[in-house]
């Protein structure tokens, strides 16, 4: 028998990965992480455990799985909205058949006899079992929520369409998936949730907010392509958030595709492949042709049983706001990930100081839904104000109560910004002002809420002490002629991400000379703010020393006045240089060489140990004075 992954072999035995480290661990044997490889030795001493556990000895723990049988208990006792903890056995019936003939060869016992039979997930038949052996823990399992990141064109949007195309449930006739910024997919394994919204820096923009809706962060990098900025940055946003990454290997149906320099790369930026030793998850995948799908989504779930990830759906409610948009007719949208308990129409929610009541829900297909459990995102009618991405959600039982929270929530602000007003303005008095501020007036038009925060979120990242990005409207659709108008007032520059203007509206912002630029690429959008940052910048410029020298004697010229005959003692003098005459021990004069001559030749420059007459715009100098020779250079601001 050739080596085997822990995975593989969990579901041949119909056991949960976790129960297999458990006797790996027991065993002693090393392993980094489920898809290890296992020699034969130890996965026939796996399996002599295991059939001697089914055939009534003592379990290794209490959640040991008879799958064939247990299983449906399993999905029974499912909470709506969660995901077992074992679904291998339930819903691949290729699977269940696996299964079944493993356990009947290795377990000749019945389940209904075996102590087995008490499943970690299974509240139903828990409570009838004995309460010896409590399960870790009460909390339900619940779906993972996934990120798609990754470089420019590299794949992610294919991606997530590709497994929204396979893995979503097909919608009623007539209807439309609307992009709502999550969806969900149905794979053999359970119920995956997918963000999205583009890159990581929505996924920054709520972290910035101090939520973190992610799981699992997939890092897609093109096999033609390889490793570029963006991958790096979304590997240091995964890693910042301490979510576990995948890297899937996009487009390998490529012939230039090369996986084994990717991986290669990889392990540049401290990601080991699994084949190459070191602990990281690598997917090949074509988002076109669906190669290597299958097996991402696997390795998804596998991390995401490795994680654990719990939530209780009776517990009190906190979600995260994802998206918002104002849709014409109905008002404010906007998609809430519940995080936790169990969100129902008609509850009061509060998002930063505004409350609201749910009036209808709706899931990711556009189906309309009474309540919501967590890992579930939902689109909801009932806000007022548009919520931002990355707001926190909570719930209140009522409408005085959503009004309490929103007043102390108020109280809390106007509280924290006096202190900060009265920080600032002693620091000031103190000190004045200690650097000029400059303005770049903004104008940002983008087509979801989602990407107008994820543009401030990178925005407010570039300010600095002498440049404020001044955001002066930032608003869903595109630019209107009321924007242009604003623009040529304010001085302000027009950006636009994925919408563009109108000819008439384009005509006015010509006629009044109003930059508006528009993106598709939101890089290349901070690109064009990188510039006008720099644009904006006063150069700061530092004075150079370049020389001093003697005077040694003084010539009458009828143009230039008095002309100073001296030798350079140190360094050099440059024509249109500044200069500073010293006297014993007082600087007598301050101002410009006018002219420098070596005889009666007009020159540029001359060096130490050389002659040279000296034209000050100034008359009074005298023999033995000192003038010493300075510059102004730009100092290249980093
Ligand atoms: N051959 C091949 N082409 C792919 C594959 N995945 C994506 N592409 C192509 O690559 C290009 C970029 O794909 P997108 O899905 O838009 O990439 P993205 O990373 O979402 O790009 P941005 O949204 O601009 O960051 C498109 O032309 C896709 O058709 C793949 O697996 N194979």
């Amino acid at each position: 028998m050739s080596k085997v992954r822990i995975y593989t072999l969990a579901k041949d035995l119909g056991v949960e990965n976790q129960k297999l480290l458990e006797i790996l661990d027991s065993l002693g044997v090393a392993y980094k992480s489920v898809s290890s490889t296992l020699d034969t030795e130890t996965v026939e001493a796996i399996s002599g455990i295991l059939a001697e556990e089914n055939a009534g000895g003592t379990p290794a723990s209490g959640e040991t799985a008879a799958p064939a049988t247990t299983a449906p208990d399993v999905q029974q006792a499912q909470p709506e909205g969660t995901q077992a903890a074992a679904p291998q056995a339930t819903t691949t019936p290729a699977l269940k058949d696996d299964v079944t003939q493993t356990a009947s060869a290795s377990a000749p016992t019945p389940s209904t006899t075996s102590p087995s039979a008490v499943s970690q997930s299974s509240t139903a038949v828990a409570t009838e079992a004995p309460v010896s052996e409590a399960p870790a823990s009460e909390i339900p399992h619940r779906s993972p929520v996934v990120t798609i990141m990754g470089h420019v064109d590299h794949g992610k949007t294919s991606l997530l369409d590709y497994i929204r195309k396979t893995k979503v449930a097909a919608k009623e006739a007539g209807g439309i998936t609307q992009h709502v910024g999550a969806f969900e997919a149905q794979t053999s394994k359970g119920r995956i949730v997918f963000i999205d919204t583009p890159g990581h820096e929505a996924f920054t923009t709520i972290r910035a907010r101090g939520a973190n809706v992610a799981d699992i962060a997939i890092i897609v990098v093109a096999a033609d392509d390889s490793i570029m900025p963006q991958t790096r940055e979304a590997i240091a946003h995964a890693q910042a958030a301490k979510v576990p990454l995948i890297v899937a290997i996009n487009k390998i149906d490529l012939p230039q595709a090369d996986v084994d320099r990717v991986k290669t790369d990889l392990t540049m930026v401290n990601l080991v492949p699994e084949d190459f030793g070191g602990d990281t998850v690598v997917v090949a995948v074509s988002a076109k042709t669906g190669e290597g799908v299958e097996d991402l989504l696997e390795y998804i779930s596998l991390t995401a049983e490795l994680e654990d990830l719990r939530a209780d759906p009776k517990g009190e409610f906190s979600g995260v706001v994802i998206e918002s948009k104002v849709d014409r007719q109905s008002g404010v949208l906007a998609t809430v990930m519940v995080q936790q308990g169990t969100l129902h129409v008609g509850d009061f929610l509060v998002v930063g100081e505004t409350y609201g009541k749910i009036k209808a829900m709706t899931d990711t297909l556009g189906g309309r839904i009474k309540s919501a459990g967590p890992s579930t995102p939902v689109q909801i009618l009932g806000f007022s104000e548009a919520p931002v991405s990355g707001d926190k959600v909570a719930s209140a039982t009522n409408e005085h109560t959503a009004r309490e929270k929103v007043s102390v929530r108020v109280d809390t602000r106007r509280t924290v910004e006096e202190a900060r007003a009265q920080r600032k303005l002693s620091l000031e008095e103190m000190m004045g002002s200690l650097v000029e501020v400059r303005e770049v007036n903004l104008i940002l038009r983008a087509d979801t809420q989602g990407s107008v925060e994820a543009i401030q979120g990178i925005l407010a990242k570039r300010e600095s002490e002498e440049v404020k990005l001044n955001v002066m409207l930032a608003g869903i659709g595109a630019p209107t002629e009321g924007d242009v108008l604003l623009a040529s007032t304010a001085e302000a520059t027009i950006l636009c991400f994925s919408v563009s203007a109108s000819a008439p509206v384009k005509k006015i912002a010509d006629q009044k000379a109003v930059d508006l630029k528009s993106f598709k690429i939101i890089y290349e959008l901070i690109d064009e703010v990188d510039r006008l940052i720099k644009g904006n910048v006063e150069p700061v410029f530092e004075e150079k020393y370049l020389g001093r020298a003697e005077v040694r004697m003084l010539i009458k010229h009828p143009k230039s006045g008095t002309i100073a005959g001296s030798y350079v003692t140190d360094g050099s003098f440059k024509r249109n240089a500044k200069a500073k005459v010293t006297r014993g021990k007082t600087v007598v004069y301050e101002g410009t060489i006018v002219g420098l001559k070596r005889f009666k030749d007009d020159v540029r420059e001359v060096q130490t140990g050389y002659e040279c007459g000296i034209n000050l715009d100034w008359n009074d100098v005298m023999e033995g004075d000192i003038i010493e020779a300075s510059e102004m250079v730009e100092v290249v601001q980093a």
